[in-house]
């Protein structure tokens, strides 16, 4: 066999053996530079105010020289591909300007106001330990640690926590942002209010974010975590529907379905518990099993289950194992041998993964997987489950309630007051026969015509129209004028159709 190909053939069907043998290598070393980069941060801390201000300038300073020589050229960040939380490649990067926004520090806490302000780059993995060393955290703390805020708030993000607080953006309080032509402006409720509200969803395409407050509430040490195994989808639904409802007694609510008819409804509280605090699960461990297995060992066993799990576990319960994606590229990572002698170095970085797929596995995973997320009143739950049941029959389905208000901007409650939604996640590969990106257009035109969104990290088929009947442009092209848009940054469908993200 010829080297080129057995590299290939290595590489796809035991992709684990380069996993296991290189790239977790490669992940502890990075993992020991961000030890050394904490270990700094609080020496860099004390300047990062007067740092921040510099490096917004650089950025003033590469728009307008932008301006000047590549007047007409439209702009994106810099930040590569591969360092993204997509699965598609964003090849508009290579004939767009680039403009480099790696701002990456936290700036400050305020407890008095109650809010922290950070730069975009900065990871959810970095900022949330440091929030809650510091007795705080954010309403909405996402699972992947490898999210950036930045990212969050261009694109959207959500977690178990949003049917309380909404999209993470609903915790953000101000915005400041580089213009088309250089200038810094502020926004908030009440200060540059349209603009404000056009920039969660804008992708990148009215000014380049450079600082964000978030709201922070108080840190408590568990979240104690009811599991509820249902086997009946209406049941499910009502079920979820009701606890959404009981805001007093919920701080946390997600849904795992392992079957069209079977799922496991989880509900959680933030406690300090007490001295009798027993049924500690510390799911972060590096030897304990992939969350999504031990919810399904509880279906298994029929039994309503209480466990107290400390709160950052909690929050990244999904990040070991990349929702359920990780079994696809390490099949034993679960197996307990795996997991008390390389437990540790999990997971792989998606960087690198990203950085070292071959074209192969990429046009496998087109061909044969599935990866997107859909939100939809929640009223259409059984509905959906049974559409994406027939048309890809993936499980486990991850199902997330979050609650959209009314606005002009970009994403928005169909209905004049708050209204529930589900975020409906589908992971995987599909087990039918005819799966083809027909399915996929499909599948996003049954949500548009169900008042439904969906999100745009691996992009859309729809057309032009279609997407902006999805989501409302008409507040947004007015600000794109009045920031100057037009020629320096594209429309958000020029960023996530699927011709420019493959
Ligand atoms: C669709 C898919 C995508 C994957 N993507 C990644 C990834 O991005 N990153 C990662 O780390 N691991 C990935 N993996 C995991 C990894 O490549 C292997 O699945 C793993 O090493 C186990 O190999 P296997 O012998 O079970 O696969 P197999 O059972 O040999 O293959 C699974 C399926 O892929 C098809 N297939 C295998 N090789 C080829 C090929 N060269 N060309 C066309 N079809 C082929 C087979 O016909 C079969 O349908 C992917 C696996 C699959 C099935
Ligand atoms: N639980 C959840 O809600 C999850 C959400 N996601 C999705 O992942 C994405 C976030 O991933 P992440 O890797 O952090 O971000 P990305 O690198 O994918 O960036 C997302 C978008 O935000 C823009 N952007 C980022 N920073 C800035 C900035 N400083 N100024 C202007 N534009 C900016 C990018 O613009 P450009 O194109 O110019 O680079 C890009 O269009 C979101 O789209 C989110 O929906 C993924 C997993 C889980
Ligand atoms: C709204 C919510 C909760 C979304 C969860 C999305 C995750 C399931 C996505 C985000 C990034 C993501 C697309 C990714 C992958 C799987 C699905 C992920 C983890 C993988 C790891 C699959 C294997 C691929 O070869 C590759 C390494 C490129 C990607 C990287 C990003």
């Amino acid at each position: 066999m010829h080297s080129d190909t057995l590299t290939e053939y290595v590489l796809v069907n035991y992709r684990w053996v380069f996993v296991v043998f290189f790239l977790l290598p490669c992940t502890v070393l990075g993992k020991m530079w961000a030890v050394f980069e904490k270990k700094s941060w609080s020496r860099r801390r004390r300047s990062t105010g007067l740092d921040h201000e510099k490096k917004v300038e650089n950025i003033q300073c590469e728009v307008r020289h932008k301006n000047l020589h590549a007047p007409g050229r439209v702009m994106c960040t810099a930040r590569p591909s591969w360092r993204s939380m997509t699965i598609a490649e964003m090849t508009y990067k290579k004939r767009m300007f680039n403009i480099n926004v790696h701002l990456d520090e936290m700036i400050s806490i305020d407890s008095h106001n109650r809010t922290v302000r950070v730069e975009p780059s900065i990871t959810v993995g970095q900022l949330i330990p440091i929030l809650i060393q510091s007795g705080w955290t954010v309403p909405v703390a996402l699972e992947l640690e490898d999210l950036t805020i930045g990212g969050l708030v261009m694109g959207i993000g959500l977690e178990s926590s949003s049917f309380k607080f909404g999209l993470f953006h609903k915790t953000c309080t101000r915005y400041e942002l580089v213009t088309a032509d250089g200038d810094l402006i502020t926004c908030s409720e009440s200060e540059n209010p349209d603009v404000f509200r056009c920039i969660p969803f804008s992708y990148g395409t009215l000014g380049f974010l450079t600082a964000i407050d978030i709201r922070i509430i108080p840190a408590k040490k568990y979240v104690r975590l009811q599991y509820r195994p249902i086997r009946s989808l209406e049941k499910i639904q009502s079920s979820l529907i009701a606890e959404t409802i009981d805001v007093e007694n919920n701080d946390f609510i997600e849904l795992l379905m392992f079957g069209k008819n079977e799922g496991v409804l989880m509900t959680g509280q933030m406690t300090d518990g007490d001295q009798n605090t027993k049924n500690v699960n510390k799911i972060g461990r590096f030897y304990k099993p992939w969350f999504f297995k031990h919810v399904e060992s509880l279906l298994l066993s029929q039994k309503h289950t209480e466990e107290y799990i400390p709160l950052k576990d909690y929050y990244f319960r999904h990040n070991n194992s990349l929702f359920w994606e990780v079994q696809d590229i390490i099949p034993s990572g679960n197996h307990p041998l795996f997991r008390y002698l390389l437990g540790w170095i999990m997971p792989a970085k998606v960087a690198l993964l990203k950085l070292t797929q071959t074209d192969t596995i990429k046009q496998l995973y087109d061909k044969h997987h599935f990866i997107d997320d859909f939100i939809l009143p929640i009223s259409n739950l059984k509905e959906s489950v049974e559409k994406f049941h027939e048309h890809l029959n993936i499980y486990p389905i991850w199902v997330c309630p979050t609650v959209l208000s009314p606005s002009n901007g970009l994403v928005h409650s169909h209905a004049p007051v708050d209204k529930m939604y589900i975020d409906i996640g589908l992971y995987g590969e599909p087990k039918v026969s005819n799966f083809n990106s027909s399915i996929v257009k499909n599948l996003e035109l049954f949500v548009l015509k169900l008042k439904g969104f969906k999100m745009m990290y691996v992009g859309t088929y729809l057309n032009e129209y279609e997407f902006k009947k999805m989501f409302n442009h008409y507040l947004y092209q007015s600000i794109r004028i009045q920031l100057n848009c037009k020629h320096n940054f594209p429309e958000v469908y020029d960023k996530v159709n699927k011709k420019v993200r493959r």
